[in-house]
C-alpha cells in the first residue's frame, strides 16, 4: 500500500478490504480515501423518469410529485441529470432512444458495452452473422423444410429493426432458403401506435419481391406484442401460448388472407383496437388451411435481439421437459435467437449473434466483498433490477448474501387501469428491508413511469407518477431514519413527454384526424440522479467536470457511497469530496 494512502486510512478508516489489480483478476474493492463503509445504500430506479419541458404533455410535471421535486429543488449538488440514451448505454446512434435493458446494464455493469442493436447491425454489415454455428445450424433445414421467422415488427430499435429483418431475409434467401413464413408481432410501444399498417404493407411488398425471386414467402401469423408472444419475467404464460397456437400449431381464432385485411378488419371490429393489443390471427388460403405451421424439420429464427421478452418462446421452443401449458404438438425443428438471451441458462443454445459479454458487474463485485444486497421490483420489472442489473444473467451470485424479492404484477390488463400498480407494496419492502439494518445495498425498481406511459393515457400515467413519488418518500424515510443514504436515479424517459412534437418548435404533432399524437414510446431525454441522507458525509457533491455523464457512471458512484473505489476500468464516479 502507497504510504500517503495507508496514512490516510489509519485510525478512523475500515480496515482495506483488498485490491483491484488487473481487471477480473481480483475481486477485492480497495476501500475508498475519504468514504467509510458500513451505511446502507438505498438505489431508487424510476423507470421512464425523464427531464423534459414542463408543460401539460409531460405526466412528471404535471403529477403532483413533492419527494422528487424537493430532490431537485433542495441542494444542486446533490441533483443533476445524466444521459440515458444513444452511445452512452451502448446504442448505435444519437437518435436512439434508451431503454430498460440497455439502461439497466449500464447502471449494473458501469461501463459501456456495445448493445445487441449495434451487434447485430455489425454482423451484417461483415456478414459475420451468415457464417456462424447458429447460422449453419438453422440452414441444415433450408433444403426441405420452411424457414420461420418470429419477432416485432418495428423499428424501435429496443427489442428489433425492421432493416435488420430486411437483411435476414436477404442474407437467408441467398444462402439457399426455399419458404420463408413470417410471424410477426405488432409494435405501437417503442413506435407510434397505427404504424403497424405501413411495417405490414412494407412486409408484404418485401416477401413479393423474394417471390419474384422464386422464393415461396409469405406472412404466416400475427398479434399484438403485449397480448401475444413477448410477455416478461414469466408474468403470464397465456401470451405466450396464444402465440405458440398461431404460430406453432397454426391455429388462431381469427383467419385472413392477408396481413393489412387481417389489420384492417380487426380495427373495423373493435373500435379500441391498438398495435399493442392486436388479437391473434393466422393466414389462411383459400380453404382455410393456415399458410405456415411450424412442422418437424423446420428452422425457426426469433429475429429480436433483446432478451427479456424472447425468453419465454425460447424456453417454449426449446425446451424438452416444458409444463408452462400444453404445447399440444412439439415440432423437431432447429431453433436460434438472434442472440444468446440468457448467458446463465445458455439461453437459446444457438443463436446468430454473440451477446455482449458483460462480465465483473457491480453486483458480483458487492457479492464477492461480501455486501448485502436487496433487489425489488414487481414482475414486469423484476428482472431489469435483477437480470439486466447483473449483465443479463439470471439467478443470484451468493444467496447468503442476496434477497431478491418479486411482487406480482397485475395479470391481463394493461396499467392505465391500475396505474399505482405495486409502487407501494415495493416502496414498503424496501422500507423494511432498510429498517431491518440487514442490508448494504437496498435496490427497487418504480415501474410506473414506464408501464403506464407505454398506455399512452396521459390521466393514468400522472396517477402511476405520483404514486412512484410517495413510494420514493417512503424508502427515503426510512433512510433517514437510519442513517443511511440514497441514490434516486431512472432508466431511460418516457412519463416526461407524452406526445409527438415538431422537432423544430417542440409543439404537439397532429394526426391525419387533427388529433394530437400521442408517444407511447421512450424518450432520448435525460434522467435525474439525486444523493442525499444522513450518512451521506459532509463535502460529497456531483463534480462539475463530467458533463456529458451517463448511467454507466452510476456504478462507481454507488461504490463510493458504499465506502469502496472503483475498479480502475469503470467508468468514473459521479462524485468528489471536498473538504
Ligand atoms: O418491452 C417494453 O415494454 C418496451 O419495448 C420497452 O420498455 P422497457 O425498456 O422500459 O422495458
Ligand atoms: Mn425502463
Ligand atoms: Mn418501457
Amino acid at each position: 500500500m502507497a504510504p500517503s494512502l495507508m496514512s490516510r486510512c489509519m485510525g478512523s478508516c475500515l480496515p482495506r478490504v483488498g485490491r483491484h489489480t488487473e481487471p477480473g483478476s481480483d475481486w477485492m474493492l480497495p476501500a475508498h480515501s475519504k468514504l467509510t463503509r458500513g451505511k446502507t445504500l438505498a438505489v431508487v430506479v424510476l423507470d421512464g423518469w425523464g427531464e423534459q419541458i414542463p408543460d401539460q404533455y409531460n405526466a412528471i410535471h404535471v403529477a403532483n410529485t413533492p419527494t422528487m421535486d424537493s430532490l431537485k429543488k433542495g441542494a444542486p449538488e446533490h441533483w443533476r441529470s445524466i444521459r440515458a440514451h444513444g452511445p452512452a448505454v451502448g446504442l448505435p446512434t444519437e437518435e436512439d432512444m434508451g431503454n430498460s435493458e440497455v439502461g439497466h446494464n449500464a447502471l449494473g455493469a458501469g461501463r459501456i458495452f456495445e448493445q445487441g442493436a449495434k451487434l447485430v447491425d455489425s454482423a451484417l454489415a461483415t456478414g459475420k452473422l451468415f457464417y456462424g454455428a447458429g447460422f449453419q445450424y438453422i440452414q441444415e433445414c433450408f433444403t426441405n423444410g420452411t424457414l420461420h421467422l418470429i419477432g416485432l415488427l418495428s423499428d424501435g430499435g429496443v427489442h428489433s429493426r425492421y432493416d435488420q429483418l430486411q437483411a435476414l431475409m436477404k442474407g437467408c434467401t441467398s444462402r439457399g432458403a426455399k419458404k420463408i413464413r413470417l410471424h410477426i408481432l405488432t409494435d405501437g410501444r417503442d413506435v407510434l401506435d397505427g404504424t403497424s399498417f405501413t411495417f405490414v404493407e412494407q412486409l408484404e411488398k418485401d416477401l413479393e419481391e423474394l417471390r419474384q425471386q422464386g422464393v415461396d414467402a409469405s406472412l404466416a401469423s400475427g398479434g399484438g406484442r403485449m397480448h401475444v408472444t413477448m410477455d416478461r419475467y414469466e408474468n403470464d404464460w397465456n401470451v405466450v401460448k396464444r402465440g405458440w397456437d398461431a404460430q406453432v400449431l397454426g391455429e388462431a381464432p381469427h383467419k385472413f388472407k392477408s396481413g393489412i385485411e387481417a389489420l384492417m378488419q380487426l380495427k373495423a371490429d373493435n373500435p379500441k383496437f391498438n398495435d399493442q393489443y392486436c388479437p391473434p390471427f393466422v393466414i389462411v388460403d383459400k380453404n382455410g388451411k393456415s399458410a405456415g405451421p411450424i412442422v418437424d424439420g423446420d428452422a425457426v429464427v426469433t429475429f429480436n435481439f433483446r432478451a427479456d421478452r424472447m425468453i419465454m418462446l425460447a424456453k417454449a421452443l426449446e425446451y424438452a421437459n416444458f409444463d408452462k401449458f400444453d404445447r399440444v404438438r412439439v415440432p423437431k425443428i432447429h431453433y436460434a435467437g438472434m442472440l444468446q438471451y440468457d448467458g446463465e441458462l445458455k439461453l437459446p443454445s444457438k443463436y446468430l449473434v454473440s451477446p455482449p459479454e458483460i462480465d465483473r458487474t457491480s453486483g458480483e463485485y458487492f457479492a464477492k466483498n461480501r455486501l448485502r444486497t436487496f433487489a425489488c421490483s414487481e414482475t414486469v420489472k423484476f428482472g431489469h433490477v435483477t437480470f439486466f442489473w447483473n449483465g443479463n444473467r439470471s439467478g443470484l451470485f451468493d444467496s447468503k448474501l442476496e434477497t431478491y424479492v418479486e411482487i406480482q404484477s397485475d395479470q391481463g390488463i394493461t396499467f392505465n387501469e391500475k396505474p399505482g400498480m405495486k409502487a407501494l407494496q415495493i416502496g414498503e419492502r424496501a422500507r423494511d428491508a432498510i429498517l431491518s439494518g440487514k442490508y448494504d445495498q437496498v435496490r427497487v425498481n418504480l415501474p410506473n413511469g414506464d408501464m403506464v406511459g407505454h398506455t399512452g393515457d396521459i390521466k393514468a400515467t400522472v396517477v402511476g407518477c405520483e404514486a412512484a413519488d410517495k413510494a420514493v418518500k417512503m424508502i427515503l424515510d426510512a433512510v433517514k431514519e437510519t442513517g443511511g443514504i440514497y441514490l434516486v436515479t431512472a432508466d431511460h424517459g418516457n412519463a416526461e413527454d407524452m406526445v409527438k412534437r415538431n422537432p423544430k418548435t417542440g409543439q404537439p404533432l397532429l394526426d391525419k384526424n387533427g388529433k394530437i399524437q400521442i408517444l407511447t414510446s421512450h424518450t432520448c431525454a435525460p434522467v435525474p440522479i439525486a444523493i442525499g441522507g444522513p450518512g451521506l458525509a459532509p463535502g460529497v457533491r456531483f463534480r462539475t467536470d463530467l458533463p456529458h455523464g451517463g448511467l454507466a457512471n452510476v456504478a462507481a458512484t454507488m461504490m463510493n457511497l458504499l465506502g469502496f473505489q472503483a475498479p480502475s476500468d469503470y467508468e468514473p464516479s459521479l462524485i468528489e469530496v471536498v473538504s
